[in-house]
């Protein structure tokens, strides 16, 4: 059975780094690995919450040095699209990781994009440049104004990292800056932060969509709003298993977001970190969640019209949506 046409709109670049090309890129880079094999390290990937697995995150790109490196590890991801029936993946990166280690934005940029151009004939894809909460506003918005010259291969900015305690309002400014300049705006909230944050994403930084955004659960009023203003969230159903927010994949509280009527899509987030990509995905919810058929076409169709692509090729993938056989 061929997969499910759909977009991805919530996949962290730097989480498709693979155990395997941890190890390659080390190798190529002449940096010494704390760990003596794939499965040593692998054997780290036991998260109990979001800042456990951000820790092993964070140490892993450092293996992250050159173009070449950025090109090959997005490779890596848009090559896997079509098996997975992904047509459009808006793709998340996260430049201050980067800079702090003395690695320029235009050697992370350019990277991305020469694999972008390269796949292009398979799969359509965008950046959407994050911002760590957990670093200070001013490091935000120098990280900005150096992307700058680069804003023609950027369709937006998003904000990811610790949530507890780094509320969306920190980053008032530069979001401001941001959609000033015409760029989208997404946040990661509610994946461990309380519903506020969720609020605070939607109406102090202007986002568009809500990264995870399970937590909304927890306040009626703002399900209410989400469902009103069918706001889309990007659900990522194994991180939230993986780093704890659920105990159980059957305890995963989608079926219930689609029941109220919410904007709900599905998504890897980590895939190399979390037990696998977007199909990896949408098979748990279905073994697991009973997600039945018609929902499943119900959040492609979702998937898409959340993007960020035009309308014109939007109508073009829900066409093939609709004419998916499954
Ligand atoms: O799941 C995530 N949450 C927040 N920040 C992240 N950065 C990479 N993955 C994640
Ligand atoms: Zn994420």
């Amino acid at each position: 059975m061929a997969a499910i046409p759909k977009a991805e709109l919530h996949v962290h670049i730097e989480g498709t780094l693979e155990p395997a090309m941890v190890f390659d890129l080390a190798e190529r880079n002449h940096i010494d690995l704390p760990y003596d094999s794939v499965a040593e390290l692998e054997a780290k990937y036991r998260f109990t919450d979001l800042q456990s697995f951000l820790d092993i995150y964070y140490e892993n790109m450092a293996v992250l040095r050159t173009r070449q490196d950025f090109h090959d590890l997005a490779a890596a991801y848009l090559r896997t699209c079509p098996e997975q029936g992904v047509r459009h993946a808006e793709i998340f990166f996260d430049p201050q990781a980067h800079l702090k280690r003395g690695v320029s934005i235009d050697t992370v940029i350019t990277g991305l994009c020469d694999a972008i151009d390269e796949y292009r004939d398979q799969v359509s894809a965008s950046l959407i440049l994050c911002f760590l909460r957990d670093d200070t506003a001013e490091s935000a918005m120098a990280t900005l104004l150096a992307a700058e010259p680069y804003l023609d291969r950027i369709i937006g900015v998003g904000l990811d990292s610790a949530e507890v305690g780094h509320p969306p309002s920190k980053f008032a400014e530069v979001f401001q800056r941001a959609r000033e300049k015409g760029l989208k705006v997404v946040a990661h909230a509610g994946e461990e932060g309380p519903p506020e944050y969720v609020r605070e994403a939607l109406d102090v930084l202007g986002a568009q969509r809500i990264d995870h955004g399970i937590r909304a659960l927890d306040d009626p009023k703002l399900v209410a709003r989400l469902r009103r203003e069918q706001i889309p969230l990007t659900v990522c159903p194994l991180s939230n298993v993986r780093l704890g927010v659920f105990g159980d994949i059957r305890e995963h509280t989608l079926p219930r977001m689609l029941d109220e009527g919410l904007l709900v899509t599905v998504n890897s987030d980590d895939p190399a970190y979390f037990g696998g990509n977007v199909e990896a995905n949408v098979a748990a919810i279905r073994e697991h969640l009973g997600v039945t058929e018609k929902q499943l076409r119900a959040l492609a169709e979702n998937s898409v019209r959340a993007s960020f692509l035009d309308e014109q090729t939007k109508e073009r993938l829900l066409v093939e949506v609709d004419a998916w056989n499954g």
